[in-house]
């Protein structure tokens, strides 16, 4: 495993690419031998042809003379060249398809499995959006590449390279003429593209492109926003100035290259400029006029045979700087650390403990937990207060092995959960999220994440324990209804239950509950008390708390300041000798006194 780590990292672009595309090697050889015996025998095709023509030249006087069965058989070759030519393309461009969507399929499973591995901490907004274009556009880059142009390459590389060879035994001074147009158009492309402001247009319209696709999806994200405040055109005028930059960025691309790439076309494809001079030059020192034109006609043929094979290797050159990005960005999500589980330990008890646990996120972060130690009693109900940003939910994220912490020890049971593989942590600890996110699937398969080989009985116990069976069987389809299809509306705090479900059929010894009353209306708040008290039962449980009501019966309560325990107690000992903790419960008990009359906030 390390050795493939390794040899990963030496390798960057199209050759880790290839890499990657590993097991699918086979076909892809396959693809490539086909893919140039049908360009062989698209070439053989410009030579049979001129077999043809040959032979009715040389005999034009002496029309008897024509050798009929060498035509015949030139034609019959002819045909059967082009049905090569077909049927190698075709299960050559099959193969090549084959493996490219096998090698997408099987990237992205391993970029998904490795996702599982990675530590949770990973996936802040911005890496989402980061990850999201990585498995769907990079990864597509990659099927273009590996269905068009690996196949295409073989056939760039050895049709011209088998083709140049024959022409230069028929007549090498044509053969040289043949190529002179070639080089010119090559050596334009080439110093346009080292140019370093062409390279610098080329970058700026992939940078702009990308900045006006992501401003794309804030504006769609954001609209509910935007119509709230308002602010539609200013909005729309960011949206407008982005695709006016990328449009600009493409015709200074456009601008740049104008001159070059009209020279480029027009070379490359301009044989018969330099063939029709040459030919005048040689036919009168050729032997035989007759010997001579249907040559000259094979080198006007095949000139143009040259032309494709050679585009393709181009188009090629030119997205291989687009494909090693892509590979690149692939590669930063394969190569992210993973979790490292220095053991394989099965706690048998279900407290909590931290020792002198001190955390900052980023290496210029300061500490977001400073030297915290704690302590959950197993079966105890524990309340973590205290002022925004002081560290509460990036206790319960370390608890979750989302983030490592730098110093200190966290022990469930008395062994460090660095010691508990991963997939055994998630049996011990559940968490549910102040915003629960729902798939798009069933009530039931939502409920059954919790559990995926739960019975029905099973899932429906969970959802009456969350307080959700009876909105549930409400809905159209009951437990088979897709939530967010028509008609299956669930409202915040429903959806919360839904996940609150989840967690009664994980039944993990451990949960965490984040301000999971936050966004509740009264009716809901009771609800959801209701299905927590019931989870609760006879576990370890943290609440993160905001409001010191719902947590004023636990066992022990946390106050967390800028990341560090400031006092812990039960409510009646914390309010009677500890002044923040007295001053938390003063603001909240105003806050829930807060009544709105007749359009005036009083307090
Ligand atoms: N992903 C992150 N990257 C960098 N800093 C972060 C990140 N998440 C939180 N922080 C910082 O860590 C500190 C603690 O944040 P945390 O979210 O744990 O506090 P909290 O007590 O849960 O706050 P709140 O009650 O507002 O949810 C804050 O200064 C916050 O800005």
């Amino acid at each position: 495993m390390k050795q493939r780590t390794k040899s990963a990292k030496a390798k960057t672009g199209v050759a880790r690419l290839l890499e990657l595309a590993g097991t699918k090697k086979k076909k892809l050889i396959a693809a490539c031998v086909l893919s140039v015996l049908s360009s062989a025998a698209r070439m053989a095709m410009f030579f049979t042809i001129y077999g043809v023509v040959q032979e009715l030249l040389v005999h034009y006087v002496t029309p008897l003379e024509i050798d009929a069965g060498r035509v015949y058989t030139l034609v019959a070759v002819t045909f059967g060249a082009a049905l090569v030519y077909g049927v190698c393309a075709f299960i050559s461009s099959a193969l090549a398809h084959g493996a490219a969507y096998d090698v997408i399929y099987a990237l992205r499973i391993h970029i998904m499995n490795k996702l599982g591995r990675i530590p949770s901490g990973f996936f802040t907004g911005t890496t989402q959006g980061a990850v999201k274009k990585v498995i769907s556009d990079d990864v597509e880059q990659i099927e273009v590449f590996v269905a068009h142009h690996i196949a295409d390459i073989a056939a760039a590389i050895a049709t011209p390279l088998f083709t140049l060879l024959y022409l230069f035994i028929m007549d090498w001074r044509l053969a040289l003429v043949t190529l002179i147009p070639i080089f010119i158009s090559l050596f334009i492309l080439g110093s346009g593209l080292k140019n370093p402001k062409g390279a610098q247009t080329q970058i700026d319209m992939h940078d702009t492109k990308e900045r006006m696709e992501g401003t794309i999806v804030e504006y769609i994200h954001g609209m509910p926003v935007v119509k709230i405040f308002n602010r539609t055109l200013s909005a729309f005028r960011r949206f407008e100035d982005s695709i006016s930059d990328y449009v600009k960025s493409v015709e200074r691309t456009a601008y740049h290259f104008e001159a070059k790439m009209g020279a480029y076309y027009a070379f490359f494809g301009a044989q018969l400029l330099f063939l029709i001079p040459a030919g005048l030059l040689i036919a009168p020192r050729a032997a035989s006029y007759a010997d001579f034109l249907p040559v000259l006609l094979l080198f006007f043929l095949v000139g143009g045979g040259l032309k494709e094979p050679m585009e393709n290797m181009m188009s090629m050159v030119l997205h291989s700087k687009r494909i090693s990005e892509g590979v690149a960005r692939i590669d930063r999500i394969l190569r992210q650390p993973e979790l490292e589980t220095t053991g394989d330990a099965a706690p048998s008890a279900y407290d909590v403990v931290f020792e002198n646990v001190s955390f900052s996120y980023g290496a210029d972060d300061t500490q977001a937990v400073k030297n915290l130690s704690l302590k959950l009693d197993q079966g105890s109900i524990n309340g973590l207060v205290g002022p925004s940003g002081g560290g509460k939910s990036t206790v319960a994220q370390l608890l979750l092995r989302f983030y490592e912490p730098q110093e200190g020890r966290i022990k469930i049971g008395g062994v460090d959960i660095r010691d508990i593989p991963p997939e055994k942590l998630t049996t011990l600890v559940s968490y549910v999220f102040q915003d629960s996110f729902l798939f798009h699937d069933t009530v039931e398969n939502n409920i059954r994440m919790g559990n995926k080989e739960a019975p029905r009985e099973a899932v429906v116990q969970a959802a009456m324990g969350a307080n959700i069976h009876d909105v549930i069987v409400a809905l159209p389809k009951g437990y088979d209804t897709v939530i967010g299809e028509a008609d299956a509306y669930l409202s915040g705090g429903e959806r919360q239950r839904i996940a609150i479900a989840r967690i009664f059929l994980k039944n993990t010894p451990i949960v965490i509950l984040d301000e999971a009353t936050a966004y509740a209306d009264a009716e809901n708040e009771s609800k959801i008390q209701q299905a927590f008290a019931r989870l609760a039962a006879n576990k370890t449980v943290l609440v993160i708390a905001h409001r010191i009501r719902s947590i004023q019966n636990a066992n022990q309560i946390l106050v967390l300041k800028q990341g560090q325990l400031l006092g812990a107690g039960t409510h009646e000992t914390l309010l009677a000798g500890f002044g923040l903790y007295s001053d938390m419960v003063d603001a909240n008990e105003r806050r829930d006194r807060w009544t709105i009359r007749k359009g005036a906030v009083t307090v």
